[in-house]
């Protein structure tokens, strides 16, 4: 296997660095296969290799890896081996950012290996800064860089004062764009570059849907041909075939996108970091308060007091970052548990390998 093969698919040098001398001969000789994540349905995972343009692969998961949300999620890399005419996950590649949600208390991966999340808002009585500075915390806590999308700006014509309200939020990437105005899209090719992987979130109705098909239409189009060929069924609860879909799709650009289930509308879970750098302009006054246990309420000398008397600091932003810090927290305790979890599953995984690797090295020294 070339391994420079999966660049087109965002494969790039932190994960080499995770493939020992070891690993990385086995690679070469085709005993062992990487793949990036393109579908998670139920049992049925696929992925995409270095034949990516030839389609989906379907991959054996291991019971080590059950249930499959807890280990690994859409855009991870896998270490798969041959088996047969099957490709059995041994290795799921250390992330370098998740996005994940809360689903009935437990902790759940939507998307792995971002470099941009898409925060779609829109140019019309729906935009809400607070809203946004809910997706810029769980972005930053993701370590994922955020991509503030202003869309409808045909409807406005004030599209600068919409801009300015988001500048605000000292965020550097931002875009005016129209799905109505083609040409307005070209203000997000700074962002569409190829092998970057993209997520989109937004609450319903600010154009997610229409940009992706505005963005990225043309591939699945391409794609679904190919599926059709590929295409697996399985039964669902009710007895019913149902077809899984790609949610990787990779567009005429070569630009990655990761649209799983419920990634479009995800809450703050552990995000206690994101928001603190959302709201560092408050953290930064706090720290200016007399007393460092202030609660910011009645104690003098408060500087955040002082600073919504005078005006300084909105008072919509302070009520936004408590009203985050709350739900951030209840959130957190609905999920006790979930990352002691995760650390436990890592590790495991990882011892794993390493006996599954030795059982072979002995079988092989002992023909
Ligand atoms: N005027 C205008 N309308 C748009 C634009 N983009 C999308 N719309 C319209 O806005 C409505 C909602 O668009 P969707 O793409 O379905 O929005 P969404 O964010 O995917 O919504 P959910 O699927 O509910 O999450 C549709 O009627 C679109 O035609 C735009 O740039 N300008
Ligand atoms: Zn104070």
């Amino acid at each position: 296997m070339n391994i420079s093969t999966l660049q087109p698919l965002g494969w790039n040098h932190f994960f080499l660095q995770q493939t020992d001398t070891q690993t990385f001969e086995k690679l070469q000789s085709n005993e062992l296969l990487i793949f990036r994540i393109s579908a998670i349905h139920r049992s049925v995972i696929k992925g995409l290799g270095s034949n990516w343009p030839e389609g989906e692969v379907e991959l054996l998961c291991p019971e080590c890896f059950q249930p499959v949300s807890d280990f690994f999620c859409v855009g991870d890399w896998v270490i798969t081996e041959r088996t047969n005419e099957h490709f059995r996950i041994l290795k799921v590649l250390e992330a370098k950012n998740q996005l994940e949600r809360l689903s009935n208390h437990k902790r759940q991966l939507m998307a792995a290996n971002l470099d941009y999340l898409f925060i779609v808002t829109s140019a019309n009585s729906d935009f809400n800064i607070k809203r946004l500075e809910r997706y810029l915390a769980m972005a930053y806590e993701c370590q994922i860089e955020p991509v503030i999308v202003l869309n409808k700006i045909d409807l406005t014509d004030d599209v600068d004062g919409f801009l300015d309200q988001i500048r605000s939020l000292s965020v550097h990437n931002l875009a005016g764009v129209s799905v109505l105005k083609p040409d307005s899209l070209s203000s997000l090719s700074h962002f569409l570059i190829p092998t970057a992987t993209i997520a989109m979130v937004g609450s319903s109705g600010v154009g997610k849907s229409s940009l992706v098909n505005a963005l990225f239409t043309h591939a699945q189009k391409k794609q679904s041909d190919i599926q059709s060929v590929s295409e697996i069924r399985e039964d669902d609860d009710k007895g019913k075939h149902t077809t899984t879909s790609r949610q990787l799709i990779i567009n005429e650009q070569g630009v990655l996108f990761i649209d799983t289930p419920g990634i479009r509308e995800l809450k703050l879970l552990n995000a206690q970091e994101g928001i603190e750098q959302t709201f560092d302009d408050i953290i930064r006054l706090a720290k200016e308060c007399k007393f460092t246990n202030c609660t910011h309420q009645t104690e003098p000398s408060c500087q955040v007091l002082q600073a919504l008397e005078s005006g300084i600091l909105p008072l919509y932003h302070w009520q936004n970052y408590q009203k985050l810090l709350k739900e951030d927290a209840y959130n957190a305790r609905s999920a006790q548990g979930a990352y002691a979890q995760k650390q436990h599953q890592k590790t495991f995984s990882k011892k794993v390998f390493r006996e599954q690797m030795k059982h072979r090295e002995n079988k092989g020294n002992n023909k």
